[in-house]
């Protein structure tokens, strides 16, 4: 593909320029080969501009910088643009030519995952070829992958798109994290809708305070989505009030959902065994739907999926009866087995203190007894969030179990005693596998055991080695050993 073809028309470029061939796009030196476009993209830990020379060296036939980038005359065209991520992004999405017609994304601190699951589920079930991407990987009717970002970055993203598209998925939905929208890996997908959960503390470790945190997640309505395109968005705080309001301003049409929504308004969730019964307000009439799944955030992120499904042709009528055939995502407060007394074990992805404290009232209508939690904190991330989520166990569990989540390249004793701080009562078991199996071998007949943080993740993070480990597995084997019965 001509150079002048991928982003000839936002950067001025000569015709000699304009011309060039490019084989491939990449922005890591280390992987480039000959005839790429090499990205420098100031980064986090190092300055992409630095490996100009590099890239060259291993063939890349131009370069595209930001703007102001001192390279020496290193031979190839160095094409200085107000924002590489963004010309990336768009030269990706033209390199890789297809993507599904129709496209939705959600944000939020909590529920993308099921929210974008609901929605292909939600699509499938209305005979559309249908996949999502994010956390849990790349799901589709032929395949799945697993993925190392919620949002994958703006080549892989492509490559994955054309790929689905040559499959004939027509339909996705995708998760964009904040990360991922600042770092605008989905500025080259055609959105027709946007879905919006709820927005609480979480990566203040990269975004400097709550506002920049939030302005990040608004990019999605504020720049992504364009006038007539519809915003879907749950009405669950102030901040999302806000994102509404935006909304309406910039044109796009609103679906405003959940306790106080005005398209669809949850008016009463009541539990039903592992199910709730949802009443809704729709159009001034009021509709019943039995869901399958435990929360009230789950019948949140229920009506955000059914928001945006609606936002690309079906009706309220058609979508209702759907929401009584929805499963959960793996690892979103999945069933994962009983003691045989009967006490369930739950495992949930929830590594946020909104989100623990979510999980845990989640379940508090199952106690007959105690509710017993595990978890712990990932290292390199927030660290502000360890207390707090420390704090909020403790207040609203009977028994707390503090264990090791994804130390990364941090101590893992450290973290557990950031969290233990603020936990008293708690018991520290720094071995994941040994504090469920604890947990699991004080179960009594009426208790309900949450195991929080890593939800579907197969793998533990101690230093740069991923671990093989899952929660499932651990769950699995405590229960064998005590001689329960997983589900699932
Ligand atoms: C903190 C962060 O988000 N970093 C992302 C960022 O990397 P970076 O630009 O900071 O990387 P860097 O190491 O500083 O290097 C700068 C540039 O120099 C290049 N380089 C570097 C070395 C070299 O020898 N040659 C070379 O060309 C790098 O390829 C890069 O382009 O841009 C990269 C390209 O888009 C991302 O892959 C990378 O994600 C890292 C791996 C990551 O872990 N991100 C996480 C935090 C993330 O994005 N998480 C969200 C979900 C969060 C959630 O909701 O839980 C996600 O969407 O997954």
């Amino acid at each position: 593909m001509k150079l002048g073809e991928l982003i000839g028309p936002e950067a001025a470029l000569a015709e000699d320029v304009a011309g060039i061939s490019i084989t491939g796009l990449s922005a890591d030196s280390r992987d480039i080969q000959s005839g790429y476009l090499f990205a420098a993209l100031p980064g986090v830990k190092a300055d992409g501009t630095k490996f100009i020379g590099e890239a060259v060296a291993k063939g890349a036939s131009a370069v595209v910088a930001p703007q102001g980038t001192e390279a020496d005359d290193v031979g190839v065209p160095v094409i200085e643009v107000p924002e590489p991520r963004h010309t990336l992004s768009i030269a990706a999405a033209r390199f890789f030519g297809a993507q599904p017609e129709t496209s939705v994304a959600v944000t939020g601190t909590n529920g993308k995952t099921s929210v974008a699951s609901f929605v292909r589920q939600l699509w499938s079930r209305r005979g559309l070829n249908a996949a999502s991407v994010g956390t849990i990987g790349v799901i589709a009717p032929k395949s799945t992958t697993i993925l190392n970002h919620t949002t994958p970055d703006p080549i892989e993203l492509h490559r994955i798109l054309a790929e689905l598209a040559g499959e004939g998925v027509t339909h996705l939905a995708i998760e964009a994290s904040s990360h991922g929208l600042q770092q605008h890996r989905l500025d080259g997908l055609k959105l027709k809708a946007g879905g919006f959960t709820n927005i609480t503390r979480d990566h203040l470790d990269y975004h400097h305070n709550f506002e920049d945190y939030l302005a990040q997640k608004l990019r999605l309505f504020r720049e992504l989505l364009q006038p007539g395109d519809t915003a879907v968005v749950d009405i669950g705080s102030e901040a999302a009030e806000r994102v509404a309001a935006e909304c309406i301003a910039r044109g796009l049409n609103l679906i405003s959902v959940g306790k106080r929504g005005k398209t669809l308004r949850l008016l009463e969730a009541v539990p039903d065994g592992f199910s709730q019964t949802l009443k809704v307000l729709y159009e001034g009439e009021t509709y019943e739907v039995r869901l399958p799944l435990v929360g009230d955030f789950q019948a949140s992120n229920a009506f955000v999926a059914a928001g945006l499904v609606m936002a690309t042709g079906a009706t309220f009528e058609e979508v209702l009866p759907m929401l009584a055939e929805l499963e959960g995502a793996k690892g979103r407060l999945d069933l994962a087995g009983t003691t045989d007394d009967g006490a369930p074990i739950f495992i949930d992805y929830a590594h946020t203190p909104d989100a623990l404290a979510k999980a845990i009232a989640a379940l508090r209508p199952y106690v007959r007894h105690r509710l017993l939690v595990v978890f712990g904190c990932g290292g390199d991330r927030d660290r502000g969030k360890r207390p707090q989520m420390g704090a909020v166990a403790t207040k609203l569990a009977d028994q707390v179990y503090v264990t090791d989540d994804n130390p990364r390249s941090e101590e893992a004793a450290d973290i557990r005693r950031a969290i233990l701080s603020h936990a008293p009562g708690a018991i520290e078991i720094g071995d994941r596998t040994q504090a469920i199996d604890e947990a699991i071998a004080h179960l009594q007949a009426g208790d309900v055991l949450l195991v929080a943080g890593k939800g579907h993740e197969t793998g533990q993070i101690v230093g740069n080695q991923i671990i093989p480990y899952s929660d499932h597995d651990a769950v699995a084997a405590a229960l064998k050993a005590g001689e329960g019965h997983a589900r699932g």
